[in-house]
This record gives structure tokens, sequence and C-alpha cells, in this order.
């Protein structure tokens, strides 16, 4: 099944502020070869088969790149993200404009939430990240919006800020995961909920390795991620290796770069 990609030409990237441990603004960061393997990326859904659309880039917003964290849309309906920090704030009213202007049904969210950042759907359910961004009442608002039953899951590790550099589905029943990123709680939760589950290694999750796009077939996955490669093969996924180095030195992969549009209007 061909999937609906947004997606935002890193135009304006750079590192200029730290908001995650990733983030190292006196090492800086290349913006051409950022260009260069965000477009590696958005080849590598096209030759796929799935769709992407763009939205223009803004200036001054570096990382709005991490088009993820623009929303969450579920049955077409479309669930906006309000920012953690303020340097990412009009993030969120341009991804919503984005939509609306489209004829999408939307709403304006009253807790902070970074999108798809931190909200990963399957198909009963969605799963949702808390602990250092998504505020855990955002997680109630966007269950009563879309309809769909919300687990909360806690993150404790700062290099794991965002659930999808912790986990990513690999279809619509079962995920990948880093075990050392979550809560006990929320780990006991993730064992009971996927038993056979991947598991990634600190080295997989070291290089956002998780921050993965699985079509349930295709698995695009950063190149240096070697030991989930080869658990995937195992499994029989096509692994699609891509090099994002330059979007990691702000802490993002290609999940970041990838908001999913689930349900045409
Ligand atoms: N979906 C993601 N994990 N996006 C990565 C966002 C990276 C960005 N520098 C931030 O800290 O907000």
């Amino acid at each position: 099944m061909p999937k609906h990609f947004l997606m935002c030409r890193p135009d304006f990237f750079t590192v200029e502020y730290a908001i995650n441990p990733w983030m190292r603004p006196e090492a800086g960061a290349d913006r051409d070869v950022a260009v260069r393997q965000w477009e590696g990326l958005k080849t590598a859904y096209e030759e796929l088969g799935h769709q992407v659309s763009l939205i223009d880039p803004i200036a001054g917003l570096p990382d709005m790149v991490f088009a993820a964290n623009g929303a969450l849309v579920v049955g077409g309906r479309v669930y906006g993200a309000r920012f953690a920090y303020p340097q990412r704030a009009a993030e969120g009213p341009a991804y919503l404009r984005w939509f609306t202007d489209r004829g999408y049904e939307a709403l304006e969210p009253s807790h902070v939430n970074e999108g798809e950042g931190d909200f990963l759907t399957l198909d009963d359910v969605i799963l949702a990240g808390t602990g250092f961004r998504t505020d855990v009442v955002a997680h109630q608002e966007a269950q009563e919006y879309l309809g769909r039953p919300v687990v909360s899951l806690t993150l404790v590790d700062p290099r794991f800020y965002h659930l999808d550099t912790a986990l990513f589905p690999i279809d619509g029943h079962n995920v990948g995961y880093y075990p050392a990123a979550f809560s006990p709680g929320s780990l006991a939760v993730l064992r009971r909920m996927f038993p056979d589950a991947v598991i990634a290694t600190d080295r997989d999750a070291e290089v956002l390795g998780l921050n993965a796009v699985s079509d349930g077939t295709n698995v695009v996955i950063n190149a240096e991620a070697s030991d989930l490669h080869l658990e995937l093969k195992r499994r029989g996924y096509e692994v699609i290796p891509v090099d994002l180095s330059e979007l990691r030195k702000a802490g993002g992969g290609p999940k970041c770069c990838t908001l999913e549009i689930r349900g045409e209007i």
C-alpha cells in the first residue's frame, strides 16, 4: 500500500541552538550536505512508490525539516502540534495551515505535543511518548479527537527525547524499540503488548537507528544501524539504508523528516 508523506526541504537548516543532547551549535552543520541527504530520502520514498508532498520551508526555522513534529494525521483528521521550545513554536501554526488550506479537518491543540515525534500509529492503537516534550494530557486530547486508543509511554534518556527516536512501527501490529529509553513501567507495557518486537542494541540506538520508516515491507533506516539491518532482513523485511548523518547533528533521522498523512479528505 503506497503511503503519503509530507516533507520539508532543509533550505534553512542549521544547528544554532541546542534543545536536545545531539545539538552542538559550536560544531555547526553543512546545509548543502543536509539538502543532498534529504533528497536521497525523498527519492527513496518515491522509488518505493510512495507519494511525497512538500511544505515550504520558512527562514529562521532551522528545525522545520523535521516534519514528523508538525502534526499527527489519522483518518484524515489533523491533530496540530504545539512545540515545547520557543525556537520551534512557529512551526505548529505553519504545518496546521498547510492542512487547513487543503480542506483537512484540524484541531489546534490545547496541550504541548510534538506531533508524530511522540505519536506513533499502529492499526489498533497509537503509542504516545512523554517525559521530555509532549505533555501526557495531550495524549488524552489526541485520543478524544481521533477516536483511537492512545497508550502513554514514558521516556527517561534525554538522548531519546521523542518516542520516534526510541521506537518504530514495523507494521500495523509490531514495533522495534530500544528498551533503555523507557521507564520500567513503560518497558513492561511494551513487553506485554509486543512479545515479538525487534529489540535494538545500544549501537543501533546511538545512530538513531530506531528513527526508521516502515511500510510493512520496506524499512527506510539510517545506514549505520547495522544490527537492526541484520535482524530486519532475518525477519524478511527489505532494508533501505539512507545516510542522514548531517541531520543527525540536530538529533533527527529519516522518520523525523517524514510526516505520514493517513486518510485523505
Ligand atoms: N521527530 C523527531 N524526533 N524530530 C527531531 C527533532 C529535532 C529537533 N532539533 C528538536 O530537538 O526538536
